[in-house]
């Protein structure tokens, strides 16, 4: 004989799976367990991190890294494509956290609600003969829908915005935020870490090291001229020849070209891209910890120049960004550099406040 409290609990288990709230979950390949009812996992603390744009060419092999990642205990994968079968093929890895996969834009506040980190690779790459300024027209406008639903809903999510051109889609992102009353500069990073992972490949080449022991501040922004290594800072400190400083600068600057031009049409720097945001929402992820002493170059609001935007290092805490550092000492060199990054990159962030504004 059942009592009645029990029949009562049947009645609303049975209810439940027949109209489940949008946190259930059935466990994949069975149509009668759903995740809720699984056994709760052994406390895995950790952070909730969703990749809109997970499907593409950046999206992948980020979700796959962000999968090993120990801090992350959540990993939702949003995209208007495809979403499923990269869900369920990540989701079999034996490693701490839950995968969630969201399909199209009805689906996309479900992706972003209770998230600590958004991190955005979502837009088209470039084909050869574009520059990252001719993507404006396509990921501006995505990159506007997907901020709307951060700040619907999770306003005090970190934002890592990976869609080129970078120098427009963060003033986009900042204006969208503020329209909703929720912007707060310290949690809103443009990705520019690729640049410094390939500066520390092309200088330790040229010095003969290993790139991991070398560190090389980038700093203005992520296109063309407003890439600026600071090679005059590098750390083990060292001097370059002329010659050596022009080509590293360049080779720096145009190292996104380079690979599309390898790609010949296939796209743009996608692996090491994927490398690039790991490694730098594993420092975000590790500054909301609460660790001392994260600090990478990033895209952020900024007063180290008269421009409202500027990429520079960075030390990254419980908020986002807890601290921006100047520039340090300058060469002549890179003085030049830096007048000629602040030109094109006041442009390109006028462009991108002016596109929500108007
Ligand atoms: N910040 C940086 O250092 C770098 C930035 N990028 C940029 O990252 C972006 C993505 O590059 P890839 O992954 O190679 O491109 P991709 O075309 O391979 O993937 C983009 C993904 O975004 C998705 N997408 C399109 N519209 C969307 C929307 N409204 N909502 C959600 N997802 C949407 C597509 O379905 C696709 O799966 C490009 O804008 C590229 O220029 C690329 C390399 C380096
Ligand atoms: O070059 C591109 O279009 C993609 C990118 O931003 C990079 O690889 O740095």
């Amino acid at each position: 004989m059942q009592d009645g409290a029990d029949i009562h609990q049947r009645i609303a288990r049975i209810s439940a799976h027949l109209n489940p709230p949008a946190d259930r979950f059935r466990v994949e390949g069975s149509s009668s367990v759903w995740r809720a009812d699984c056994r709760a996992k052994g406390g895995s603390p950790g952070f909730k991190v969703a990749i809109l744009g997970a499907a593409g060419g950046i999206g992948q092999p980020l979700a796959m890294l962000m999968k090993m990642n120990p801090l992350v205990s959540v990993l939702h994968l949003y995209d208007v494509v495809n979403t499923p079968g990269v869900t369920a093929d990540i989701s079999h890895m034996d490693t701490g956290a839950v995968v969630r996969g969201f399909l199209g834009q009805n689906q996309l506040e479900d992706a972003l609600t209770g998230m600590d980190l958004v991190i955005i690779p979502a837009g088209v790459p470039r084909k050869p003969g574009m520059t990252r300024d001719d993507l404006f027209n396509i990921n501006a406008g995505i990159v506007r829908t997907l901020c709307e639903g951060i700040a619907k809903c999770c306003p005090k999510a970190i934002v890592n915005l990976i869609s080129n051109p970078v120098n427009s889609t963060v003033p986009i992102a900042a204006e969208v935020f503020k329209k909703a009353g929720t912007y707060d500069p310290r949690r809103l990073l443009g990705v520019t870490m690729l640049d410094v992972v390939r500066a520390n490949t092309f200088v330790a080449e040229v010095l003969g090291l290993d790139p991991r022991e070398v560190d090389v501040p980038v700093v203005g922004g992520h296109a063309g001229v407003t890439i600026l290594p600071l090679l005059s800072q590098v750390k083990p400190a060292c001097s370059f020849t002329q010659e050596e400083t022009e080509y590293l600068t360049s080779r720096i600057q145009n190292g996104g070209t380079e690979v599309v031009e390898a790609k010949a049409g296939a796209g743009s720097a996608t692996l090491s891209m994927a490398y690039a945001a790991v490694k730098f929402a594993d420092a975000c992820l590790r500054g909301l910890r609460g660790d001392a002493g994260v600090v990478e170059c990033a895209f952020v609001s900024s007063q180290v120049t008269e421009l409202p935007f500027f990429a520079s290092r960075v030390r990254l805490g419980r908020n986002g960004v807890e601290e921006i550092y100047p520039l340090g000492p300058l060469n002549e060199y890179e003085r030049v550099g830096l007048e000629k990054a602040k030109k094109e990159l006041a442009g390109s962030i006028e462009k991108g406040v002016s596109f929500v504004r108007k």
